[in-house]
């Protein structure tokens, strides 16, 4: 059976880095994965926490399907499903509230993405605790049609329906993707939902980086993910035999 490929962003195609405006691509993964999407008839998309014009702005002149924002918005076959930040009162009023609250604590960072708003503690460990808890209570006070989702130094206030395995499942019922074998990449707790999709449709979950997981598989790091992303662009399949 033919694969489809699914891959996360950061912290899977690239390293983590202090700042989420600091990533650096490596120059040849535009390239590997523009040639892998054709070897895989298409069937290649990114599913990420950030929004999908961040992903285009990172991986120019690459641009294919993607899941943004965990699966709030996601561009298929070149028809772009956005989420109206408009639609979000109630969050874009948290969103000011964060700013105001961690205006005095250096090195936490609010990174807005207008349907959901993350909180960033990587340059500021010392923050994490009180950062943490005042997500909780902002996600508290914004109700059930909110979620707070956990993930590397950083907490996340989003939609309640968004998750990476639905987004996931949801590419599969279309062609091209329909009726091969789901492959899911990604190194983060907001990934586990994806791998256990995956692993339900009788896919191949692969986990970046240490850690507990329901992942099948473990790679090292990015690194040895793009050396292999480079070969399955020659082969046309996933192989990690
Ligand atoms: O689903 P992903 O593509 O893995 O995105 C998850 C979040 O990643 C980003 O934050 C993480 O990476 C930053 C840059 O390396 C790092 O500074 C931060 O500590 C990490 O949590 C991104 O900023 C978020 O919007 C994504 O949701």
């Amino acid at each position: 059976m033919p694969d489809a490929l699914f891959l996360d962003f950061d912290g899977t195609l690239v390293e983590i880095v202090g700042r989420p405006d600091a990533v650096a691509v490596d120059p040849s993964l535009p390239g590997i994965l523009t040639r892998l999407r054709e070897r895989l008839g298409g069937a290649l998309a990114l599913v990420s926490g950030r929004p999908v014009a961040t992903l285009d702005g990172f991986l120019d002149p690459f641009s294919g399907d993607a899941a943004g924002l965990h699966g709030v918005e996601h561009r298929i076959g070149g028809h772009f499903f956005p989420c109206d930040p408009q639609a979000h009162p109630a969050l874009r009023r948290g969103v000011d509230r964060l700013r105001d609250a961690v205006a005095g604590w250096p090195g936490v960072l609010v990174e807005d993405k207008g349907c959901s708003v993350a909180l960033h503690w990587r340059l500021a460990p010392g923050h994490a605790a009180e950062a943490h808890r005042l997500m909780q209570e902002l996600a508290g006070d914004l109700g059930g049609s909110y979620r707070l989702q956990g993930g590397k130094a950083v907490a996340e206030i989003l939609p309640a329906f968004a998750g990476k395995g639905p987004i996931i499942e949801r590419f599969m019922q279309e062609p091209p993707y329909r009726g091969r074998r789901p492959v899911f990449i990604g190194d983060d707790l907001t990934d586990e939902n994806g791998f256990a999709v995956v692993n339900h449709l009788g896919g191949l979950s692969v986990r970046i980086g240490g850690g507990e997981s329901i992942a099948a598989v473990h790679l090292p790091d990015p690194t040895s993910l793009r050396a292999a992303l480079a070969r399955w662009a020659e082969l046309g399949r996933v192989d990690l035999g």
